[in-house]
C-alpha cells in the first residue's frame, strides 16, 4: 500500500516494525508491532508484552495507546500493525474498542484487504459520547 490522503504508510509500516523488535513474546512466539499517526504529527508505537499468566498479556496496541497518553495524548489518525512474518495483522476485537477511545470512527486502519475506517470494523461502537 502507498500514499492514502499523503500518509506515508511506509513509514509507518517500519515504526511498527522497530516496535515489534522489542515484543516479549516468549509463549506465542508471534511479535506483533503497532504504529500510529497522532493529530500533532507525532508517531507512537507498541508491542505485545506477553505474560506466564497467558490471559494478562498485553497486545502491541495496549502499549501504543499507553505511549499516546504518556507522550502527550491526542487523536489517532492512522494506524497500522504488523506481524514477525511481515503480514498486517487485523486488530483483535477487544483491541478494536481500545483504539476507538482514541481514534474514533474516523480513525484509517491499514488492513489485509486495503486502508478502512474502524467505523467499518467496529459498528456502532460503544464509546465516549454514550457516557456523555
Ligand atoms: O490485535 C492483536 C492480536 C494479537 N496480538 C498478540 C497477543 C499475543 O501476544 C499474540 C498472539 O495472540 O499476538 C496483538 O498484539 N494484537
Ligand atoms: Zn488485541
Amino acid at each position: 500500500m502507498t500514499a492514502v490522503d499523503g500518509v506515508d504508510w511506509e513509514a509507518l509500516r517500519e515504526a511498527a516494525r522497530d516496535a515489534m523488535s522489542r515484543a516479549y513474546v516468549p509463549y506465542s512466539k508471534y511479535p506483533v508491532g503497532a504504529a500510529a499517526l497522532v493529530d500533532d504529527g507525532r508517531t507512537v508505537s507498541g508491542c505485545n508484552v506477553e505474560n506466564a499468566s497467558y490471559g494478562l498479556s498485553l497486545c502491541a496496541e495496549c502499549g501504543l495507546v499507553s505511549a499516546l497518553h504518556a507522550t502527550g495524548g491526542g487523536r489517532l489518525t492512522h494506524f497500522t500493525c504488523v506481524d514477525g512474518a511481515g503480514q498486517t495483522l487485523m486488530p483483535c476485537g477487544r483491541c478494536r474498542q481500545l483504539l476507538y477511545e482514541f481514534g474514533g470512527p474516523e480513525l484509517l486502519l491499514e488492513t489485509s484487504t486495503g486502508v478502512r475506517t474502524l467505523g467499518e470494523m467496529l459498528p456502532d461502537a460503544f464509546g465516549p459520547q454514550h457516557l456523555a
